[in-house]
């Protein structure tokens, strides 16, 4: 046992020194933790510094005039060729440009005749009620259909309509005169001389009238003409300022931001300008030019006016898209739909559709039909149906016209205004939707109004929609980790958005194919987005400078449909970024100089093939909701493969461009 006490002893003062040294090899271990811990974050704050400076760099490398940067390089090593070229499209510009104002002029003088012509259609109008037959000029047509005239023989015929005017009803009781005249009916006067009256007081009496009802024929025709005068115009002013047009509205600072203390502004705009807008985001301001800008006092009133001829153009048979675009709480509803004491687009447009058929009475008729839809997770819902749960389709219509149809989906035929309201499609909406709010806001809301007139003289028929659209929020829903649900709903409101920024840009440029069937919005509407129709897109934006990263990503996506030239020949593409943006169009885009090459991205329509070298930077990011600055997830489509997750994930260093 002493030895085996030893023995056991010496174990322990062994086992004693390993655990000694194990305690040393430990904090020996930690020592170089922690000091690769500190170089790793020193290492990583160097990577951010340099990754801002990079960021920094390429700004400003971006923000130099691209044209100029172009030029500069061209003449560098290009030939006099090069520098003949470049003079003659520099005096192609000056063409270009004189044309352009004098487009304006022009623009400006049709705005004035119109306005003339208004006010003469006006005058004519008041003429014409103290006329003594007609008090309304909805009556102008009426006048004629009161067919008043004498047929030897057979004695006075007179063919009251309807709407009998008030002074015709004063007339027609007169005695001897059109006493046995009523309502709608034909009713054959004696041409003997009338009790109490006699002859002389009948025959002055007609004579008289023959004269008024000349007077009417006159003041109609001229009516007439004024009409078509107008209707030209309307037509020439809309072609004028563009069929597709971007508009920006400025939400102001409401009560309950103010109240929430949110009372700091990133949005500015430059006075005397209404086109162009600046907002400031993490410390660099970018200003976007676009159609028109409204300020934050601008009223409802101030906003349709800008898009009434677009409107009343439906009448004609146009088909007219007008579309809110911007986050949620930027004041989309509030535009399309206002509030019941300032009605939005929606209620002005169609009172001004009453009020110009109204007008036109007599020579055109027409019907209105609505209906409306949501569309939510690429799923179209019929607001006005029995069902609003059931899903309907995008089919060719059977007719073998071509076009497309919605099989099940509910068309209401309406007579006014007053039943438009009773029309329950808010109410389907918000039944099925367990909040609505929330759900409002992520789906795209549609309402539909086809028009289809008839001319009484002539027989012509047109057919003419307006769609008035509340499209999904736009923000950066995944931005704060969305998953699930959510996740499927930002991915298909991005995916929609996107497919619509597309379609606009392809339609602005000319391009022969657009891609309508890339959503399900723009394959329901591509009957009324396509050529020779008129698209507004109203973008909506917070001054709020906590909304200051959305409202980037807004004017981006605006400015990015808006830059589109009109027509080939002016086509312009203005950086490399923006040619990212639309691939299609680079296909006709001028080739850079021989010899001056740079990775440029491919020309079809898959975005960005394998193979092809090159990492977008937030600004050349095709994605119109901007989906590379919003997060480290490929956006569904565009970027799917050259997002920042791929740049990340060993591509190369994020904002460079290789060469090819
Ligand atoms: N120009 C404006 N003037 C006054 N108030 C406004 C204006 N624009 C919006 N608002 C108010 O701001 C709030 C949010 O607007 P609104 O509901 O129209 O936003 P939205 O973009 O449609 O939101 P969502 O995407 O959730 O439907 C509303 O209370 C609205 O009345």
């Amino acid at each position: 046992p002493p030895q085996e006490n030893e023995g056991l002893r010496s174990r322990v003062q062994h086992l004693e020194t390993c655990l000694q040294q194990k305690l040393e090899e430990l904090v020996r271990l930690e020592g170089q933790v922690s000091a690769l811990q500190w170089r790793k974050e020193q290492e990583v704050s160097r990577l951010d510094e340099r990754i801002q400076e990079l960021q920094r760099m390429l700004e400003t490398q971006q923000n130099r005039p691209p044209d100029v940067q172009y030029v500069t390089q061209t003449v560098e090593v290009e030939s006099p060729t090069t520098l003949r070229s470049l003079v003659e499209a520099e005096e192609r510009n000056r063409g270009l440009l004189e044309q352009l104002s004098s487009q304006g002029e022009r623009c400006q003088q049709l705005a004035e005749q119109l306005q003339g012509s208004e006010e003469v259609t006006a005058e004519l109008r008041h003429k014409v009620s103290r006329s003594g037959t007609i008090d309304r000029v909805g009556g102008i047509q009426t006048s004629l259909s009161l067919a008043l005239w004498v047929q030897p023989g057979f004695g006075l015929r007179v063919r009251v309509p309807e709407s009998l005017p008030p002074t015709l009803a004063v007339l027609g009781a007169q005695p001897g005169s059109l006493g046995a005249a009523r309502l709608g009916t034909e009713c054959p006067c004696p041409p003997v001389p009338a009790p109490n009256t006699g002859g002389a007081g009948h025959s002055a009496w007609l004579s008289g009238h023959g004269t008024a009802s000349e007077t009417s024929r006159d003041l109609l025709q001229k009516y007439q003409h004024e009409v078509l005068l107008r209707k030209k115009y309307h037509s020439q002013l809309v072609e004028l300022k563009g069929n597709i047009r971007v508009l920006c509205r400025l939400k102001p600072v409401t009560e309950v931001d103010q109240r929430e203390g949110e009372v700091s502004t990133a949005v500015s705009t430059e006075p005397g300008s209404d086109s162009s807008v600046t907002t400031r985001y993490k410390g660099k301001e970018r200003t976007f030019e676009l159609d028109k800008v409204f300020l934050p006092e601008a009223t409802q009133e101030e906003v349709f006016l800008e898009i009434e001829p677009l409107v009343l153009s439906c009448l004609d048979g146009y088909n007219v898209c007008i579309f809110a675009y911007g986050q949620t709480g930027s004041g989309k509803t509030y535009t399309m739909e206002g509030v019941p004491e300032d009605p939005g687009i929606n209620q002005r447009a169609l009172q001004a559709l009453y009020q110009e058929m109204e007008a036109r009475a007599g020579l055109w008729k027409y019907s209105v039909t609505l209906s409306m839809v949501e569309i939510y997770n690429e799923v179209i819902r019929d607001l006005l149906g029995k069902e609003p749960q059931e899903k309907l389709d995008i089919k060719l219509n059977p007719d073998g016209s071509g076009q497309l149809h919605v099989p099940g989906l509910t068309s209401v035929e309406v007579q006014g205004l007053r039943e438009i309201r009773k029309v329950p499609g808010d109410r389907n909406r918000a039944t099925y939707c367990t909040n609505m709010n929330e759900r409002s806001s992520r789906s795209h809301a549609l309402l539909t109004i086809t028009i289809t007139g008839t001319n009484c003289s002539t027989g012509t028929k047109t057919s003419g929609k307006l769609n008035l659209v509340d499209l999904a929020g736009s923000e950066r829903v995944w931005k704060s980790g969305a998953q699930g649900e959510r996740l499927k709903e930002a991915q298909s409101i991005n995916k929609s958005l996107l497919a619509l920024g597309e379609v606009i840009q392809a339609l602005r440029a000319r391009q022969g194919h657009v891609p309508f069937r890339n959503s399900k919005l723009t394959y329901l509407l591509q009957d009324s987005l396509g050529k020779g129709n008129k698209t507004v897109m109203m973008v909506q934006i917070s001054l709020l400078e906590k909304n200051a990263g959305e409202t980037m990503c807004s004017l981006k996506f605006a400015q990015r449909v808006c830059k589109v030239e009109l027509g080939p020949a002016s086509r312009r593409i203005d950086s490399w970024g923006q040619s990212i943006l639309m691939p299609m169009l680079l296909a006709t885009s001028t080739a850079p100089p021989a010899g001056k090459t740079r990775s440029r991205p491919p020309t079809s329509a898959a975005p960005f093939p394998a193979g092809v070298a090159g990492h977008w930077t937030p600004s050349q990011c095709s994605c119109p909701t901007a989906c590379w600055e919003r997060s480290f997830m490929p956006c569904p489509q565009v970027c799917i493969q050259w997002g920042r997750g791929a740049a990340r994930g060993g591509m190369g260093p994020p904002g460079s461009i290789s060469a090819t």
